[in-house]
């Protein structure tokens, strides 16, 4: 074996016609076929059977097929197709040992094997050698005639076939020089040629078309060994570099990379038992198609397992992995390079075809990560756009500035982090996520500004209601003709100051000046509208403020100290006054104005038609004219401006008199029973005729003194009765009730008296007949247990004398 090299043989067909598709697959592998792309030559020897084939491979390539025992007798001893690869020889040569022809063991009818495997040899081969014996050239029945036959026969059932050498072996050469063998041999193979039916195509083909024909002649190896080597070693020679132009291959159309071989020969092999034309360049482009189909089918898989396209892929879940792009585009490059290093030698349109389905496979693939990574940039994005923009706008920067330039610096950075993960073979668009990156952007502008102006908007709002509320409220309360004025005055002054504050506020909003006034307007309506509240909070209570007012007024004196009934009050000034004043706080409550336009005569329609309604030029006209009250409508004021209508102000006013009148009532009772307890004198016509008709009596008591006595003995009686009964407070509670008391308690009380009398006048005698006593010593007496004093019982008698002549000097005032 040439230069050492390990020679190896699979049987590729077996003697049934079954293919070896995992020896030849094996083989295939062992001598590293694959790799040689298209370097590669196949060589095939066809001949009778023990013409010596085996031997002639073995010794001109360093196979090792079975060769016959030459003591054994000529019996066959290769059965099917027998594949080797020849030791030594560049490019890889490929070497086919097929069953020999005219076998006894097949017999004479049995050709159908002989055909098909001739057919497979042609092609799949460059060189075919062709076996003869010597002896046979130009011998009408020579061996090898039917196998050319069948040899050209067969080529044309291969659609445009290649142009494969065919190299005729004679052995056992005489001594008849090769010069004048060949041109006997040459007319032998164009006879046969000729005599084969061809169809109309190749009708006038030259042989030559088809088939470089070569003839070397060898000697004997059984009787001329060392020459036959030597004639052999020679013929080895023409097989090295067969495949370079000018080498001993045929033209190699039909030929298939190296990696396509096994499928190739399989798919041959099969048409060929179907019995069908062999069309090899569509067999040339369905081999590539399969076979590079496989080996994207190949790739893709090593993609898909690839650990570091794994690692990404997981990476990408939870975060944008940063030289995404550059990292897979490189694993991508790797995958599609391999596939173009194994696809290269395969038909140029299919592979190129394949290798954009491998890729859009691959692509596909990677696409769900891409969009994760992108997702994550865009979020990212997003995120800093909000971190920045907050930020951004608690340092007091512009509205319009911070949004412009945050939005600006996050799509750039969306930019770069695109960039980052575009992947070199795809050309995949992301304007779609930057728009929608662009959107959210927006979005978020939007809700951030809506919320800021809300938040302004509200705090101004607050503004105005504190400034506003409170003081409207008092001003209300305080219902005088400066009311409204005052109001219009502070709402004016608020407003606008608001309205600055806010205006000044809005301007970093970058807003359309439209847009600006409209706020400032909701501004000045939502001021007016506090008002307007008031107003009508105040004018949803206005009876009691009236009443209110009106008892403030009536029961206070012009220092706001509690009104005394003396009598000497002018109860009906006080009451018209008060009630003037309520229906002060009627008028200004009953309707809005809040412009300076706002010009009515509600105060005068109220005062005519209710105050002055008593007089009786009033109650003239009442009767000629309409009541200016009767209508739901104030002249001169709108409906929306309206908040108390003049039927409800008369209503109120009715009402409001009705509440009031009882205050009235008693200040009255108040006055005149003041009056009644300051008059207890009685009247000056009385004393006239007292001392007119009492003359004669006076002077009576002018005469006799004692009677003046008696008198006054007379009035100390009806002074302790008076003071003992009580007759004031039994009073008080009405004239019935006091005189039913009093005459229940008269008669028990004269009783007391006389036995306080009594006593009084028994204790005398005693002290007058009993042991002087010591006069600095006070007297005692005793009663009911109660011992008091008699100079305490003077006092006790003083201070009720004292009592009523304080009573009556208190009356007196
Ligand atoms: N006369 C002669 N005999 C040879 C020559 N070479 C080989 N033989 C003998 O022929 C016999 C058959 O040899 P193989 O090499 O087995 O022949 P084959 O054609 O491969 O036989 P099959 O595979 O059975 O078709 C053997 O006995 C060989 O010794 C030769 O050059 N001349």
């Amino acid at each position: 074996m040439a230069n050492g090299e390990v020679c190896c043989s699979t049987q590729l067909i077996d003697g049934d016609g079954a293919f070896n598709i995992s020896g030849i697959e094996n083989f295939i592998k062992e001598i590293k076929l694959g790799e040689c792309g298209l370097s590669y030559a196949v060589v095939s020897i066809m001949g009778p059977q023990s013409s010596g084939k085996s031997t002639l491979l073995n010794h001109l390539f360093g196979t090792s097929f079975r060769e016959m025992d030459a003591f054994k007798g000529r019996s066959q001893t290769t059965k099917g197709i027998w594949l080797a690869n020849c030791a030594g020889i560049e490019p890889c040569t490929l070497v086919m040992d097929l069953e020999g022809t005219d076998g006894r063991e097949r017999g004479e009818d049995d050709t159908a094997f002989e055909k098909q495997s001739a057919l497979f040899a042609l092609a799949v081969s460059d060189i075919v050698l062709i076996n003869m014996w010597c002896h046979d050239i130009g011998r009408e029945q020579a061996a090898n005639k039917p196998l050319l036959k069948t040899v050209f026969q067969v080529m044309m059932r291969l659609f445009s076939p290649r142009k494969t050498t065919l190299m005729f072996v004679i052995r056992d050469k005489t001594r008849t020089p090769l010069e004048n063998l060949e041109p006997v041999l040459r007319e032998d193979i164009q006879k046969i040629w000729d005599s084969v039916p061809k169809p109309q195509a190749h009708k006038e083909t030259p042989l030559s078309e088809f088939f470089n024909v070569e003839v070397v002649a060898l000697s004997s190896y059984e009787e001329k060994e060392e020459q036959f080597k030597e004639q052999v070693a020679n013929l080895r020679m023409k097989f090295f570099h067969s495949i370079a132009p000018g080498g001993l291959a045929g033209d190699r159309r039909g030929v298939v990379p190296a990696s396509g071989f096994s499928f190739s020969a399989q798919e041959i092999w099969k048409v060929i038992k179907e019995n069908k034309d062999l069309d090899l360049p569509a067999h040339k482009v369905m081999v590539a198609t399969v076979r590079c189909e496989e080996i994207a089918n190949e790739k893709y898989s090593s993609f898909a397992g690839n650990e570091d396209w794994q690692e990404l892929e997981e990476a990408v879940q939870s975060a944008a992995v940063p030289g995404f792009g550059k990292k897979l585009s490189s694993i991508l490059f790797t995958v599609l390079s391999e596939y173009d290093a194994e696809a290269t030698y395969f038909d140029e349109g299919v592979r190129t075809a394949k290798r954009k389905q491998l890729e859009e496979k691959l692509l596909q693939l990677v696409q769900p990560a891409f969009q994760s990574v992108l997702g994550h940039i865009r979020s990212g994005s997003l995120d800093k756009f909000k971190e920045a923009f907050d930020k951004a706008l608690d340092g007091g920067e512009g509205f319009s500035v911070a949004a412009r330039d945050r939005a600006h610096s996050s799509m750039v950075l969306f930019d770069e982090g695109c960039e980052d993960a575009v992947i070199q073979q795809a050309n995949w668009d992301t304007s779609k996520v930057r728009e929608k990156l662009r959107r959210d952007i927006d979005a978020h502008i939007a809700s951030v500004r809506a919320a800021k102006l809300s938040e302004l908007t509200a705090l101004y709002e607050a503004k105005l209601k504190e400034a506003l509320a409170g003081p409207v409220e008092a001003l209300l309360d305080g219902a005088n003709n400066e009311t409204w004025p005052s109001i219009r005055k502070l709402l004016q002054r608020e407003t606008e100051s608001a309205v600055s504050g806010l205006s000044d506020a809005l301007s970093g909003f970058d807003m359309h000046e439209e847009t600006k006034n409209e706020i400032l307007a909701r501004l000045r309506d939502y001021a007016r509208g506090v008002v307007e509240a008031k107003a009508k909070e105040g004018a949803g209570r206005v009876l009691s403020g009236m009443k209110e007012r009106f008892t403030t007024l009536f029961s206070h004196d012009s220092d706001s100290m509690p009104r005394v009934w003396t009598g000497k009050e002018d109860i009906r000034a006080i009451t018209k006054t008060a009630r003037s004043s309520s229906l002060k706080l009627l008028s200004v409550l009953a309707a809005l104005r809040l412009d300076d336009y706002d010009v009515d005569n509600v105060d005068n329609t109220l005062t005519l038609a209710l105050v002055d309604s008593t007089s009786a030029s009033v109650k003239d006209r009442s009767i000629t004219t309409l009541d200016p009250l009767a209508s739901s409508t104030w002249e001169n004021v709108p409906s929306s401006k309206t908040l108390i209508t003049p039927v409800q102000c008369k209503s109120l006013w009715r009402q409001f008199k009705t509440e009031t009148e009882y205050i009235v009532t008693q200040a009255i009772s108040a006055q005149e029973a003041n009056k009644r307890n300051n008059n207890w004198l009685p009247p000056p016509w009385a004393i006239v005729a007292l001392v007119v008709l009492g003359f004669n009596e006076f002077m009576t008591l002018l005469r006799n003194p004692l009677y003046l006595g008696f008198i006054f003995v007379a009035f100390l009686l009806v002074k302790a009765m008076w003071v003992q009964l009580d007759i004031s407070g039994e009073f008080s509670n009405g004239i019935l009730p006091g005189i039913l008391s009093l005459s229940t308690k008269f008669l028990p009380t004269v009783m007391n008296i006389i036995k306080r009398l009594a006593e009084e006048g028994s204790g005398q005698t005693a002290t007058a007949n009993g042991p002087q006593r010591n006069p600095a010593l006070p007297s005692r007496s005793f009663h009911n247990g109660v011992n008091t004093t008699s100079s305490e019982m003077s006092s006790s008698a003083s201070s009720d004398l004292t009592e009523t002549d304080n009573s009556s000097s208190s009356k007196q005032d």
